[in-house]
């Protein structure tokens, strides 16, 4: 028995929701994941991951692999139990922390020699590594060791980097055995069309649980970013599940889902809540305005969450302001709630067929404050 089931509930246009099953609990798509890169997704504890809706996150394999060790995690019980969460994870394979963590990284046929952005001990990490450590981990979906090509990098490059990512895609997939873990291909080919085509025909003919388009979100001009997500969505299954990496702002996340995406992570939501800005209805927030000072009105009067019915504007400044834990705490909790939310709401408007109205009516009300 496959590790997912992924069910095509409905269609509207290209937008689609759906439902996918996992070991660790059913899961209704379009979805986002929120990112817990070192087992815990920042300030946040798993109940109130789940009180606010999580229902998947993601974990990264290049990180549990210098720190604490895949091994470590495996020998107690796995990622589920080490981080209390029972529901389904996803790792990303290391690819794109490797590549973007260490300069001084060396890519050859066989893997990727790095040094630990820690201790600067040196590793390689091999498509099969990268399998072994995720089947250690023992998350739901595991994710293809891949090259995340550059941006902007010539077609000569995306082209030899695709083909190394569909190489490496082969190779995982001989070496994945764990049947309870759902393994996706990563389809790159940088921002050209004959590349991108070529990796998505190239993934599924090797054949994968799920399909991810990556080298995105790297820099590039938003309209490369949405060209490539229509090219690549109608080469993929429409009976598996897609999902776009490392995407995005709420406004990529409903432009995402109109070009037929179902996943997305992003850490925008935890990393902005960190640093003050919220996100809300009427567009981003900077709580460290002067114009909060003395604003007793939630952060967004459409939001329901637990920060928008307990604390003020005024308050949160002040946290923020004086370096309070809780700032990050609340911070987190309502940009969270606030995507998630989001996509409960694309959802129920892909379910009653009036997506194309909801994305007009959502980006008609933003402007940043
Ligand atoms: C934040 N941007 C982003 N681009 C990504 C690309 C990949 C990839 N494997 O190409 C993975 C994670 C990513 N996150
Ligand atoms: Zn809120």
């Amino acid at each position: 028995m496959a590790a997912i089931q992924f069910r095509l509930l409905k269609q509207d246009g290209a937008a689609r929701l759906g439902s996918l099953t996992t070991p660790h609990g059913l899961i209704e798509t379009p979805i986002f994941m929120p990112v817990g890169t070192q087992a815990t997704v920042k300030a946040m504890t798993p109940e109130e991951l789940d009180a606010i809706g999580a229902r998947i996150i993601l974990a990264n394999t290049y990180h549990l692999y210098i720190r604490p060790g895949h091994e470590l995690i495996r020998r107690l019980g796995g990622l589920h139990r080490f981080m209390h969460w029972d529901r389904p994870i996803l790792t990303d394979s290391g690819g794109f922390q490797v590549f973007s963590l260490n300069e001084l990284r060396k890519i050859t046929e066989e893997g990727v020699r790095f040094q630990s952005h820690l201790d600067g001990s040196y590793h390689t990490i091999r498509p099969e590594d990268a399998v072994a450590i995720q089947e250690a981990l023992g998350s739901d979906i595991a994710m293809c060791f891949d090259e995340c090509t550059p941006y902007p990098a010539t077609h000569d490059y995306a082209r030899r980097s695709m083909e190394l990512t569909t190489r490496w895609a082969r190779r995982c997939k001989d070496a994945h055995s764990r049947g309870d873990q759902a393994l996706f291909g990563i389809v790159q080919g940088g921002m050209y069309r004959d590349l991108r085509e070529r990796s998505a025909a190239e993934l599924v003919e090797i054949g994968f649980d799920g399909y991810a388009v990556g080298g995105l979100s790297v820099g590039e001009e938003k309209e490369h970013m949405y060209g490539v997500m229509e090219w690549t969505a109608p080469l993929l299954p429409a009976d598996q599940p897609r999902y776009v990496m490392g995407i995005g702002t709420p406004e990529d996340l409903v432009e995402a889902v109109w070009r037929g995406f179902d996943m997305f992570d992003c850490v925008m939501p935890t990393r902005n809540a960190r640093n003050g800005m919220l996100f809300t209805s009427f567009g981003r927030l900077n709580i460290k305005g002067a114009a909060y000072a003395e604003d007793q009105g939630p952060v967004d009067p459409a939001c329901g969450c637990y920060v928008c019915r307990n604390y003020s504007r005024a308050y949160l400044r002040h946290l923020y302001r004086s370096g309070e834990i809780l700032a990050s705490r609340l911070n987190t909790y309502h940009n969270l709630a606030y995507y998630l939310d989001l996509m409960a709401q694309i959802r129920a408007a892909i379910a009653e067929g009036k997506f194309d109205s909801f994305r007009r009516e959502f980006h008609g009300r933003r402007e940043t404050q």
